[in-house]
């Protein structure tokens, strides 16, 4: 048998990517990035230039098809590789990043009645703006003593599927209305390239409270929510629910056209970004706690027992790898936070100097910042630009530095950046190794650890542990390609689960970051510093971040 291929499509929160990957070793042949030609819709509607309101975040579903459009033929050109040698397709998702489709599964947004309705768009994973709707649910849901909030962490998130669901019927319940399906756009891109409507069990597990035991919460919950909703489960919610690993069903021949693959080939039912890493840098058992760093993180974790963690985002029966609970945590911002100061907050001279230097500005606050000890810059910050996702569960928390003085240089600002995010996820690794599901190794991987070396010796320091990175720039779009082998089987070249890929395919490099002890005393004390302030700001002690914000809305309407 000749060697066999297949291709991994990850969808990031700016670009899609398509990885072209051996499957005897896991090796890239060949990689394309598609930034998203209407990238994040967070300001106005591009068809009607509607301004949208505070803590919106939207897409368009057809960039996630120009993805495949453009880089699925991109790397079959660049690799030289026959579509027939191709036997796979996998891909990953950010999530919940939803939309409403019709009974013919075409979004709403792309019809001419629903395109300037902005509940008729893609709701991206970051789009905050259910926060009301979370609040109530999680209250109601914690009066009736349903038990599925303890997977939960006590509390669902306003990124999550039921809230977003709620907010259209309070706000467009003609969207509502019209809507067939509201579907992950996971989900939704796979129908579209095998004609099959499946739902993935990662997704609607994290995100849409689904048990593999229990099923969805019962009607009576949906109901006491909101009569509306009392059905959402069984009408609009619909769809059988299928494994990671399955076989969605195989690329139709207008997807073959549109790709350049073959019709036929095995494509796999659709993934999360941050589940699909963790085979591919070979975690396939417990106590290795994953981290994928990009825009935000996702921390994931394997373990046998079901147990309770503050805040964590959900545990999920074989939610990761099939056999295990599934554990995720996470942060709603980390890069995104380094952007912000970058574009915003960095002063002239900084960006001149770094263009004349040849450097990307953050490039050139990483090098300064490298020539500070810890401590140094006199500086904290709680890193909850984009609120909190664990353990205080609060998008509508914001953030904080202390320490400035008139001497604070843009470079110990950006330092204090990074090291408010290390200590958030040792928040994270915490609550996990406290509450029974051990951390004893932790592995890292998306666009953060290639990027900024200094960044991953805070996260060795600050959590006191070493920390292994992923052998490659595209890490989820590895994994997604061994479950696309997994779709494929054996028989056809690929794998009969995704162990078996992952021994393998997954790598990590040989290097990895060691805590200096000199560095975790002083973070230690740091730390203590931090969950002061994170406890004060973040417990209800001074409520000031809710009440700023309730000024700003009301303010800005
Ligand atoms: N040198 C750097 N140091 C720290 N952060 C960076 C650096 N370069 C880019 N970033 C941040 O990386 C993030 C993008 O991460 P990436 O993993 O590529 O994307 P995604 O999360 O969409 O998959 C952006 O938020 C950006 O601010
Ligand atoms: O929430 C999840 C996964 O559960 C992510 O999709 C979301 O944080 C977005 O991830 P990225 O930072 O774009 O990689």
């Amino acid at each position: 048998m000749s060697k066999k291929y297949a291709i991994g499509v990850d969808y990031g929160t700016q670009s899609g990517r398509a990885v072209l990957v051996d499957l005897s070793n896991g090796y890239e042949i060949a990689d394309h990035v598609t930034p998203y030609p209407h990238g994040v819709i967070d300001e106005t509607l591009p068809t009607s230039g509607q301004a949208l309101e505070h803590d919106w975040a939207l897409q368009h579903p057809d960039d996630y098809l120009e993805v495949l459009r453009r880089s699925v033929p991109a790397v079959l050109k660049e690799s030289g590789i026959r579509p027939s040698d191709v036997i796979g397709l996998g891909i990953d998702f950010t999530a919940c990043t939803m939309l409403p489709i019709d009974e013919q599964g075409v979004p709403l947004c792309i019809k001419p009645e629903w395109k300037n309705n902005p509940h008729g768009w893609v709701k991206l994973w970051k789009h905050h703006a259910a926060q009301d709707e979370a609040d109530r649910l999680n209250a109601i849901a914690a009066e009736r003593g349903e038990k599925f909030l303890p997977r939960y962490g006590g509390k669902i998130s306003s990124e999550w599927m039921i809230a977003k669901v709620w907010q259209i019927v309070n706000e467009a319940p003609d969207v509502y209305e019209a809507t067939d399906l509201f579907t992950e756009a996971t989900d939704w891109v796979i129908s579209q390239l095998t004609g099959n409507f499946v739902r993935n069990s990662c997704t609607a597990g994290y995100k849409s409270i689904w048990h593999k035991k229990d099923g969805y919460p019962s009607k009576e919950f949906f109901k006491a929510l909101d009569p509306r909703l009392e059905n959402l489960t069984e009408t609009k919610l619909r769809g059988d629910i299928v494994a990671l690993g399955t076989k969605a069903g195989e690329l139709t021949p207008a997807m073959a056209e549109l790709t350049g693959l073959n019709a036929g080939t095995a494509i796999a039912v659709g993934n999360v970004d941050a589940h699909a890493a963790v085979p591919a840098v070979g975690v396939v058992t417990p106590g290795k706690l994953v981290m994928a760093m990009g825009t935000s993180i996702c921390h994931m974790l394997l373990g046998t027992e079901e147990v309770e963690v503050e805040g964590m985002c959900g545990v999920v029966e074989d939610g990761i790898i099939p056999g295990y609970l599934g554990y995720e945590a996470g942060q709603s911002a980390v890069g995104d936070i380094f952007e912000w100061f970058v574009e915003e907050a960095v002063p002239a001279y900084v960006k001149e100097a770094a263009e004349k230097e040849g450097l990307g500005v953050h490039q050139w606050l990483t090098e300064r910042a490298e020539a500070y000890k810890p401590g140094e810059t006199g500086l904290l910050a709680l890193d909850w630009w984009n609120g909190n996702r664990s353990v205080l569960v609060d998008t509508n928390l914001t953030g904080v530095i202390v320490g400035y003085s008139l001497l604070t240089k843009p470079e110990e600002v950006y330092r204090t950046l990074l090291e408010s995010t290390a200590f958030g996820t040792r928040k994270i690794i915490d609550a996990f190794h406290d509450n029974g599901v051990p951390v004893d190794e932790v592995y890292a991987c998306g666009g953060l650890p290639q990027r900024n070396r200094l960044l991953m010796q805070i996260y060795a320091d600050v959590t006191n542990r070493e920390i292994k990175i992923a052998d490659s720039k595209q890490t989820p779009a590895i994994g997604a390609a061994m479950f696309g082998a997994v779709a494929a089987g054996s028989a056809k070249g690929g794998y009969d689960n995704v162990v078996d890929a992952a021994k393998a395919m997954a790598r990590v490099r040989e290097e990895t970051f060691k805590p200096i002890p000199e560095n975790v005393a002083i973070y230690e004390k740091l730390y203590r510093e931090y969950s002061t302030l994170h406890d004060y700001f973040g417990r209800g002690a001074n409520d000031v971040m809710k009440r700023l914000k309730a000024l700003k809305d009301e303010a800005s309407h």
